[in-house]
C-alpha cells in the first residue's frame, strides 16, 4: 500500500471559499477519482481536544501511541533528524529563529518563513562560538534546518539535564512531553523557561535554557547578518523560540517489526527524516519539498520491491499556519494534479492500494492546528465504494470506515485490504 499524508490537509469552513473548506473548493478530478473507488472514514491523529504537533501526530499516524512518559519529545526527533551527534542526558530543542520588536514582542514566529541559508547558518555559528554560560562545561549545537526550523542541543558533560521544563515558544505547550498547539493570538512575548518538576535537574535545565535564550538574543541583536538583513527591508532573525525539550533517545519497535512487512517512506522535514530514523524506515531520495511528480514516481517504482510505502506531503499545512485558505486550496489541487495524477499512472490500482489521510488538521481560520478530525480514504479496485465521491471532510463523516483514532489507521487499513481480496 501506498499510504500519503498530507500535512495538515483537515480544514473548516473559510469565508475566502464561500464557506466551503481547501478539500472542499479545490478542484482535484484525480483525488475524487481515487475517492470514488474507495471508502471514507474520519481520524482523530492523538486524541479528542489535542491539537498535535506534527511528531506525534506522525508517530500516532504510523501506529504509535505513547504514554506521556514514554514520549522522547520532537526535539530529540529533528536531531536525530539531521543527525546531530545526541546521547541520553543532553538536551534537545526545536526551535523557531523568530522577530522581535524593540519592546521584545514577537512580530514574527517565523522571522518571514523564507530565510536564506547564509544567514540562517551564519548566525548559529556565531551563537555557538560567542555564547558564554555560566555553568562550566556546557557545549551548544545550533543547527538551523529548514526555512525559520532550528534545531538546538545543550549538553553539560557532568550533569544530565531534564526534559522536565516548559516551552518559551508562546505558541505550544508541553503536555507531558508532548507539544500541543495553542489557541493564541498574535504579538505575544517570549515566555520564561520553567521547571516541570521540582528537582534541581528540572530546575537548573529551565535556567540553562533562560540563559541560552537571553545571551543568544543579545548576540542575534549585535550581529552583522542582521545589520545586513535591515539593509536588504528583511525581517531580522532576533531570537530563537524553544520547544518541545528531549533528554533520552526514543524507544520504539521498528516498524518492519510491527507490522511483520517491509515499510518505507519519501520524506524531507527535519522531523519526518527522526521519526523514519527511529523507526528503522528505509528512506527513498525523491527530490525536494514540491517534487511531486519525482515523489509519486519514486512511490510506485518501490512497490515493486517494497510492500508498503509512507509518503509524506508538507504542502498543505504551511498555508494554514499562514492564513491562506486560497494558497491552501491551490497547493491541494497542485498535488493532485502533479502528484495523484503521476501516482495513478504508474501503479496498478488492482494491486496496490491507496490510503490518503493527514497527520493533524491546521484550519486557516486557526492558523495552528487543531484536534479537528481529518479524513481518511483507503483506495483500490478492490475496496467497495461505500458511496464516496470525494475526499472531504463532510463525506468523511459519513464514510463506512467510521471513526477511527490515529493509531489504527494503519492496521485498520490492512484489515480493510485483505478482508476484501
Ligand atoms: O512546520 C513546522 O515545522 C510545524 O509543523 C509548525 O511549526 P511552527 O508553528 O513553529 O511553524
Amino acid at each position: 500500500m501506498i499510504y500519503v499524508l498530507l500535512d495538515g490537509v483537515g480544514d473548516l469552513p473559510h469565508p475566502d471559499l464561500d464557506g466551503k473548506t481547501p478539500l472542499e473548493a479545490a478542484n482535484t478530478p484525480i483525488l475524487d477519482k481515487i475517492a470514488s473507488n474507495g471508502s471514507i472514514g474520519e481520524v482523530i491523529s492523538v486524541g479528542k481536544g489535542i491539537a498535535p504537533e506534527s511528531d506525534i501526530a506522525v508517530f500516532n499516524m504510523l501506529g504509535y501511541k505513547f504514554k506521556h512518559e514514554d514520549y522522547a519529545g520532537r526535539g530529540v526527533i529533528e536531531a536525530i533528524g539531521i543527525g546531530i551527534d545526541f546521547k541520553d542526558g543532553d538536551l534537545a530543542l526545536r526551535g523557531n529563529y523568530s522577530t522581535l520588536n524593540e519592546e521584545e514582542v514577537i512580530i514574527d514566529r517565523r522571522a518571514g518563513r523564507h530565510i536564506e541559508k547564509e544567514d540562517a547558518d551564519g548566525i548559529a555559528k556565531e551563537i555557538e562560538e560567542k555564547i558564554q554560560l555560566s555553568s562550566p562545561d556546557v557545549s551548544v549545537v545550533v543547527s538551523p534546518t529548514i526555512g525559520h526550523r532550528v534545531t538546538v542541543r545543550i549538553r553539560k558533560n557532568s550533569q544530565k539535564l531534564s526534559s522536565k521544563i516548559t516551552n518559551t515558544d508562546p505558541a505550544y505547550s508541553n503536555i507531558g512531553g508532548m507539544g500541543v498547539a495553542k489557541a493564541v493570538g498574535d504579538f505575544l512575548k517570549i515566555e520564561k523557561c520553567l521547571p516541570l518538576e521540582d528537582t534541581e535537574e528540572s530546575k537548573f535545565t529551565a535556567n540553562l535554557v533562560n540563559e541560552f535564550s537571553e545571551k543568544s538574543i543579545d548576540i542575534m541583536k549585535e550581529s552583522q547578518i542582521n545589520k545586513k538583513r535591515q539593509s536588504e527591508n528583511k525581517k531580522a532573525l532576533s531570537c530563537i523560540l524553544l520547544r518541545d525539550a528531549g533528554n533520552k533517545y526514543p524507544d520504539v519497535i521498528p516498524i518492519n517489526e510491527k507490522y511483520g512487512m517491509n515499510f518505507s517512506c519519501i520524506v524531507d522535514m527535519p522531523v519526518e527524516l527522526g521519526i523514519s530514523e527511529v523507526l528503522e524506515m528505509k528512506a527513498f531520495e525523491a527530490g525536494g519539498l514540491t517534487d511531486y511528480e519525482e515523489k509519486a514516481r519514486v512511490a510506485a517504482k518501490a512497490m515493486e520491491t517494497q510492500n508498503s510505502i509512507y509518503v509524506h506531503l508538507k504542502g498543505p499545512d504551511e498555508f494554514g499556519h499562514d492564513g491562506d485558505a486560497i494558497g491552501k486550496m491551490k497547493n491541494i489541487e497542485e498535488i493532485d494534479q502533479r502528484f495523484f495524477k503521476t501516482l495513478v499512472e504508474n501503479i496498478d490500482s488492482s494491486k496496490v492500494a491507496i490510503i490518503i489521510s493527514a497527520d493533524h488538521s491546521t484550519p486557516c481560520i486557526n492558523k495552528g492546528h487543531s484536534d479537528d478530525p481529518v479524513p481518511v480514504v483507503v483506495s483500490g479496485d478492490f475496496i467497495k465504494n461505500d458511496g464516496t465521491t470525494r475526499m472531504t471532510e463532510e463525506q468523511a463523516k459519513k464514510g463506512s470506515i467510521g471513526l477511527l483514532q490515529g493509531a489504527e489507521v494503519v492496521s485498520k487499513s490492512l484489515e480493510l485490504i485483505k478482508s476484501q481480496t
